[in-house]
């Protein structure tokens, strides 16, 4: 295999690392709740300085080369590890251990420099602590509990991972081989490290945009899908979910229910005390509604003041409890004025019978509603409202 020109091959990494370093930091400054990116990108700065070092081998005093480098670069790795668990919100104690593997790794170099000089020595330890903390930045990307893409999830764990086991291989080498006295003209041992330093920078690069961009999907999705005054569901996240609600029928052997909810007299509400009050009273009713339904349940905002409420896997006698409820929770809302009335809510109930679907329901359920405004308001009215009307007026 042809050898490389080392100081060349350092200069590469350094500039890459730099690059990459700046315009990681220019991004985090545009996106800063995304944690530990800050850390990522000084590190990646710290690396390029420390390869920087021994760039200028020869040229500068060769303790810097020597010492400072090889302790700038493994602080660097030990900072970017920092950075990757807090990315991916694991536990710091592998950084922790790593940072304390500095102290080792500086008694060792001054020992290899000043004491008993071995330029193997001292290369073969910082690639001992360069490969155990790239080994952790492995094992806390696959373990980081935040939830990212699982591809650039494992193809940066592997890179760190394919890296470290060059750094060991390198370090093991390194001890058996006779010593070496420059080390620009140092053999494949030492470039292939190299190499694959400048292969993590690039797969890091790549990788990190590609779960920052997963994560920023999901977070547009996410928004896109609730309501932005009450936070329920809207009808696009309506449309999402209900697919896996009327299809998983092997999880679900009983009928889904549907609940069409109206806030009654609302025009009343603004007109009288204003839109601010009324956004207010949605706000309320959407909270009551929350909280008397089950995780399973999905409540949506259906439109102004109406709320639709799937109840999947539900006896029709436990949808009508429900109903009653939110109705009563939604009563008894505490008054945002000394002259409101109180609070009421219709409610149209229908189940799912053999050959409905989503949008049959939903007819059913409102023509309950339309009958339980009808009867008065403030009321549940279960579909066929002929057969079936329940009028409970509130006392
Ligand atoms: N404050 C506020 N008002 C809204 C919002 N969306 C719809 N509205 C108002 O809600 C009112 C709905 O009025 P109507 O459809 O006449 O119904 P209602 O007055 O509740 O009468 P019933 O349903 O028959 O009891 C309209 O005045 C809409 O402008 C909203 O997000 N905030």
């Amino acid at each position: 295999m042809p050898d490389l020109d080392m100081r060349t091959v350092s200069f590469l990494v350094s500039f890459l690392s730099f690059i990459f370093g700046v315009g990681l930091l220019f991004f985090h400054f545009e996106q800063k709740n995304f944690k530990g990116i800050n850390l990522v990108a000084i590190s990646q700065i710290c690396m390029s300085i420390g390869i920087g070092l021994i760039f200028l081998l020869g040229k500068i005093p060769m303790w810097v080369s020597a010492l400072l480098s090889n302790m700038i670069l493994c602080g660097g790795f030990t900072l970017c590890l920092y950075g990757i668990c807090q990315y991916r919100d694991a536990c710091s104690r592998l950084c922790k251990i790593s940072l304390l593997g500095l102290i080792p790794l500086f008694l060792a170099l001054l020992y290899f420099y000043f004491i008993e000089n071995s330029l193997n020595t001292r290369a073969a330890t910082a690639s001992l602590h360069l490969g155990i903390t790239q080994l952790f930045a492995c094992i806390v990307i696959v373990k980081g509990k935040a939830f990212d893409n699982p591809l650039p999830q494992y193809t940066l764990a592997l890179a760190f991972g394919l890296v470290s086991l060059t750094m060991f291989i390198r370090a093991l080498l390194l001890i058996q081989a006779d010593e070496l006295n420059q080390y620009i003209q140092a053999g494949w041992v030492h470039q292939i490290p190299y190499l694959s330093s400048m292969f993590l920078i690039m797969a890091t690069s790549f990788s990190l945009v590609w779960l920052v961009n997963g994560r920023l999907t999901r977070s547009v999705e996410a928004l896109s899908i609730r309501d932005n005054l009450t936070s329920l569901y809207n009808r696009r996240g309506m449309d999402k979910l209900t697919n896996q609600i009327t299809t998983d029928k092997s999880k679900q052997p009983l009928p889904l229910v549907v609940m069409m909810c109206d806030i009654d007299h609302f025009k009343s509400i603004n007109d009288q005390f204003g839109h601010l009050v009324g956004d207010q009273v949605i706000v309320n009713v959407s909270e009551q509604i929350q909280a008397c339904v089950r995780v399973n349940d999905v409540a949506i905002r259906y439109g102004g003041e109406e709320f639709l409420i799937l109840l999947p896997n539900t006896p029709l006698a436990n949808a009508h409890i429900v109903a009653e409820r939110i109705r009563n929770a939604v009563y008894n809302i505490p008054l945002h004025h000394q002259n409101m009335s109180p609070i009421s809510i219709s409610i149209g109930v229908s189940q799912q019978h053999k050959g409905d679907n989503l949008d049959s329901l939903i007819r059913e359920a409102d023509k309950a509603l339309y009958q339980a405004k009808k009867n008065g308001r403030n009321c549940v009215v279960i579909a066929p409202c002929e057969c079936e009307e329940i009028r409970l007026k509130h006392a």
